[in-house]
């Protein structure tokens, strides 16, 4: 009896499993401890009579002074421990680095002709490995070792990348390669170690010989990266699966929280030709519009999970694309006629019996290629309208500066900037972006029942709203160049009195020190009302709290930076720096 193995355990995969452990604890859901608890399963019941076979068979040894003493079908405990906390610590590897990676874009990443060629190419190559395998144990001795990891992973492997592939080959590396590289690199450099020290042994006439460094057997080495190959294809088939119930809810309209086994087979054994390619390419579009214009959002998005981290990103896409619509329109006629376009749109989806078009129709004729996915795939059928409308309202507002641009004088109320006092940026604020966080919350009601009452949840929208109001002020308090550079200055026409400015002054120089305290005082009111609404986000079902403190919290932090003066500038922007966004996001998912 001895402890030299448990050891191992205690300084190799313990730590790096409490790091991660932490780490990972804020962004867990109930879908990733499924998926831990069922690739723990399967690698533990593959394993044992496999590795069993091993021992008995002399070709795996553990001299009796290293281990404890108990087995299970003579495997040491601390060997059947081996098997759970590598795939323990190779899952939640991969279930970081891949939190930000918007799943259901990927289902269908590569051309059909190219998936093909790419399922071939694998099914040969493991086909082959699998050969080998076989070839080797029939062989010779020296070579069985080897020939068993390999006739034992490839089949695995074969039907993982049958079933994956196309999801597989589309991913970024940082999903694929990258958490089956470093805990098998790690893990060779352990066994390096072990081997030396005789933790355990390998039989001499059962291994090649060849070692990848000096005491790293090649057996080994091929050990670990057809295990950790197998536990990454296992997450992606499992995400693969995961994605596509999400992606398609004419397909799949009832999914439950955890998807049973059969679930997930029936999703990945969905023929492709079944796929709505459409919305696929249109999910795709929603996510590079959000990850290429919101950093902040961007990032908050990948803390949701499921059809709500969907329908977050599908309305975002809808309210980019139709804010962009109306200010980039090269003349003030372009951009009224956007928003008459956007509102006959929402006329359409939302009474459809008193119309002869019918959305699609009507988004074919009207908008361009590039934006129409972004109409078509709004989820109207359960966000309420107001909202939408109000949210128009807002642009209208947006549209009152034009004006401004050709005469800065405005003797004339046609020609007075919308926003004269305090109530009136309210008025703007609720529309463009307390409309914005009452949808949020009503998705989240949507996909995510709790027993509150109707007048809880009016409640929490009360709030919400006065939450959406404050980041509008960090937004135009963030703005106040870029802002000014197009014609517009949305700080009331009563604070720049109050300082003896003009709009005129403010739109010919946007910096200096009377701007910058007009600065501090709207993002004062930003806090304000921020600190009087956040607490309702507690009150939201489960699941979307923690992340929706991300959402927030990571826009307020713009505030924040602007206040302590620690931003970076991007096309004129105020931006929180990269490390400082994904802190303030870890932080505020850890509180509870
Ligand atoms: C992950 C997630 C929450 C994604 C969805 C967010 C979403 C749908 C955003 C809409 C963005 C948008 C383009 C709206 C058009 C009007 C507009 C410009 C609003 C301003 C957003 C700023 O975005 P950005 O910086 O990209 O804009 P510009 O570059 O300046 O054009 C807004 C400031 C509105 C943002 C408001 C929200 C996202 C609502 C957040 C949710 C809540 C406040 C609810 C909290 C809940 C409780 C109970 C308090």
């Amino acid at each position: 009896m001895g402890y030299e193995y448990a050891l191992v355990h205690l300084k190799f995969t313990i730590p790096p499993a409490i790091i991660l452990s932490v780490l990972y604890r804020p962004l867990v859901t109930a879908a990733d401890i499924y998926k831990i608890v069922f690739l723990v399963t399967v690698a533990v019941v593959s394993t044992i009579p496999w590795d069993s076979y091993l021992i008995r068979n002399r070709i795996w040894s553990y001299p009796s002074n290293v281990i404890i003493g108990p087995t299970l079908f003579q495997i040491p405990l601390e060997e059947v421990f081996f098997f759970m906390i590598q795939t323990y610590n190779t899952s939640l590897l991969y279930l970081l680095l891949s939190k930000p990676t918007f799943h259901s874009a990927y289902i269908l990443s590569v051309s059909r002709q190219k998936a093909r060629a790419y399922r071939t190419a694998g099914q040969l190559l493991l086909a082959l490995v699998i050969a080998k395998g076989v070839y080797y144990i029939r062989d010779a001795k020296e070579k069985t070792y080897l020939g068993l990891i390999l006739a034992w992973a490839g089949p695995v492997l074969l039907f993982l990348w049958t079933i994956a592939y196309q999801f597989l080959v589309g991913l970024p590396w940082t999903n694929t390669i990258l958490p089956i590289i470093l805990p098998t690199v790690y893990l060779w450099i352990v066994d390096t170690l072990a081997l030396r020290r005789g933790t355990w042994v390998i039989e001499a006439g059962t291994k090649f010989g060849w070692q990848l460094w000096d005491g790293l057997e090649i057996e080994e080495a091929a050990f670990f990266l057809a295990t950790n190959t197998l536990i990454v294809f296992g997450l992606i088939a499992f995400d693969n699966a995961l994605a596509i119930l999400y992606a398609f809810p004419t397909l799949f309209p009832n999914v439950p929280p955890l998807p049973s086994p059969a679930q997930l087979t029936l999703g990945l054994l969905t023929p492709s030709d079944k796929y709505d390619e459409e919305r696929v390419r249109g999910l795709k579009d929603a996510v590079a519009r959000l990850r290429g214009k919101s950093r902040s959002f961007y990032l908050a998005s990948g803390a949701f999970y499921g059809r709500l981290r969907i329908d977050l990103i599908l309305v975002y896409s809808f309210c980019r694309v139709a804010d962009d619509l109306v200010d980039h329109a090269q003349a003030p006629q372009e951009a009224r006629d956007w928003i008459m376009k956007l509102q006959k749109f929402m006329d359409i989806a939302y009474e459809p019996s008193k119309h002869s078009q019918s959305v699609r129709e009507y988004v074919m004729d009207t908008f361009s290629a590039d934006i129409r996915l972004a109409l078509l795939l709004l989820p109207t059928s359960y966000l309420p309208r107001k909202p939408f409308d109000e949210l128009l309202e807002g642009f209208w507002m947006d549209l009152q500066f034009e004006g401004l641009k050709s005469d800065t004088q405005f003797p004339d109320s046609e020609l007075a900037p919308p926003i004269k006092s305090e109530q009136e940026l309210e008025i703007y604020a609720s529309r463009v972006a307390g409309t914005v966080a009452e949808l949020c919350i009503e998705l989240a009601f949507h996909h995510h029942c709790n027993n509150s009452t109707a007048d809880d949840r009016s409640a929490i929208v009360k709030h919400g709203h006065q939450v959406g109001i404050a980041l509008q002020y960090v937004n135009i308090a963030r703005d106040i160049s870029v802002d000014a550079s197009i014609g517009r200055v949305y700080m009331p026409l009563t604070w720049l009195s109050e300082e003896n400015l003009t709009v005129e002054d403010v739109l010919k120089s946007p910096k200096g020190p009377v701007v910058d305290g007009l600065r501090s005082r709207l993002l004062d009111k930003a806090f304000e009302l921020y600190n009087g609404g956040r607490v309702a986000i507690e009150d939201l079902p489960d699941p979307v709290r923690g992340p929706m403190r991300v959402a927030v919290e990571s826009y307020m932090e713009i505030g924040r930076v602007l206040r302590q003066k620690e931003y970076q500038v991007k096309s004129g922007r105020a931006t929180v720096p990269k490390k400082r966004r994904i802190w303030v996001a870890w932080k505020t998912l850890n509180r509870l």
